[in-house]
């Protein structure tokens, strides 16, 4: 037998940012492979309508309301799952935001709130979820949900950038630390995909335009092709992958001229 299983049954998921976008559809795609998923988001409803999509198709669900950027909320939500489930298996660190701003015009409230949003909260859920994965002695996989604004230069925002440029040399020390317990840890870098964040702009003509033009597969990419890597990755497939980042860009990183 060669072909490891892409299954995750018994395994228990933790998704920030769950309650839309990309995070709705990775928690929906992690909970058809198999997971039961924690759902993270300051949202109520919004994580409460995602619990009950992962319901109907038979799944567990446990929508718990945290401020990642909140080590505190951070603590108490993760106990919560630990108690509930047993266990964290996986933890995807998608959370995040934007503020579009040119660098001269960037203010310390923009810093810091995209700052935290995007790079601390991974870091201290890394941090919370990765002390029970070494004392758990089980080991698990950490996916960070980064970007190709976190390699190649976009005008989409200076801070935006450095944080998911961040995310991908955190994934490889967190991979050089903790592969000694048996934690992979890995990044996803997606080009656009049509999410409350990038909703407005994928509706501008001339912007998609500008987007189709810089990707070899010319066109914007499906939430389902953000799954099927996202779960290989915290499947038993990609067991022998740490410290790497997939970038899920229909070629985008790889236009040259
Ligand atoms: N869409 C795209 O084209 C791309 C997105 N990405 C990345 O993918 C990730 C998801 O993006 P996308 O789905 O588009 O974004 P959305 O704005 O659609 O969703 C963001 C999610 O993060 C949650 N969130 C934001 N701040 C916090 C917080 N402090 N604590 C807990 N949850 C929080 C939001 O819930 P709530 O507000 O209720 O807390 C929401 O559920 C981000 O990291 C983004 O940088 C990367 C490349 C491209
Ligand atoms: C591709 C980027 O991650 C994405 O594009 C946007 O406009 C968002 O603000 C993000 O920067």
């Amino acid at each position: 037998m060669f072909l490891p299983s892409f299954q995750l049954e018994n395994k228990v998921a933790v998704v920030t940012g769950a309650g839309r976008g990309i995070g709705r559809a990775l928690a929906i795609g992690l909970a058809e492979a198999g997971a039961q998923v924690a759902l993270l988001a300051r949202t109520e409803q919004d994580i409460i309508n995602v619990a009950r999509e992962i319901n109907s198709i038979g799944a567990k669900a446990y929508p718990i309301v945290t401020d990642v950027t909140n080590r505190d909320e951070v603590n108490q939500s993760i106990a919560k799952i630990i108690e509930t489930t047993g266990t964290i298996d996986i933890l995807i660190n998608n959370a995040g935001m934007n503020i579009r701003s040119q660098a001269l015009d960037v203010t310390d409230v923009e810093w810091h709130k995209i700052m935290d949003t995007n790079l601390k909260s991974a870091f201290i859920m890394s941090q919370e979820v990765g002390t029970f994965m070494k004392k758990h002695g089980t080991g698990g996989k950490i996916i960070n949900i980064s970007s190709v604004a976190g390699h190649v230069a976009l005008r989409t925002g200076v801070v935006y950038a450095a944080t998911k440029a961040a995310m991908i040399q955190m994934t490889k020390v967190l991979a050089l630390e903790w592969g000694q317990y048996g934690i992979n840890v890995n990044s996803i870098g997606p080009w656009y995909f049509k999410t409350p964040l990038t909703e407005k702009l994928l509706q501008d003509e001339k912007y998609v335009d500008d987007i189709l033009a810089v990707t070899p597969l010319k066109r914007i990419g499906e939430l389902e092709e953000l799954v099927g890597p996202t779960v290989f990755l915290a499947s038993a497939a990609g067991n022998y992958i740490t410290g790497q980042t997939l970038f899920v860009d229909g070629g985008m990183t790889i236009q040259g001229f």
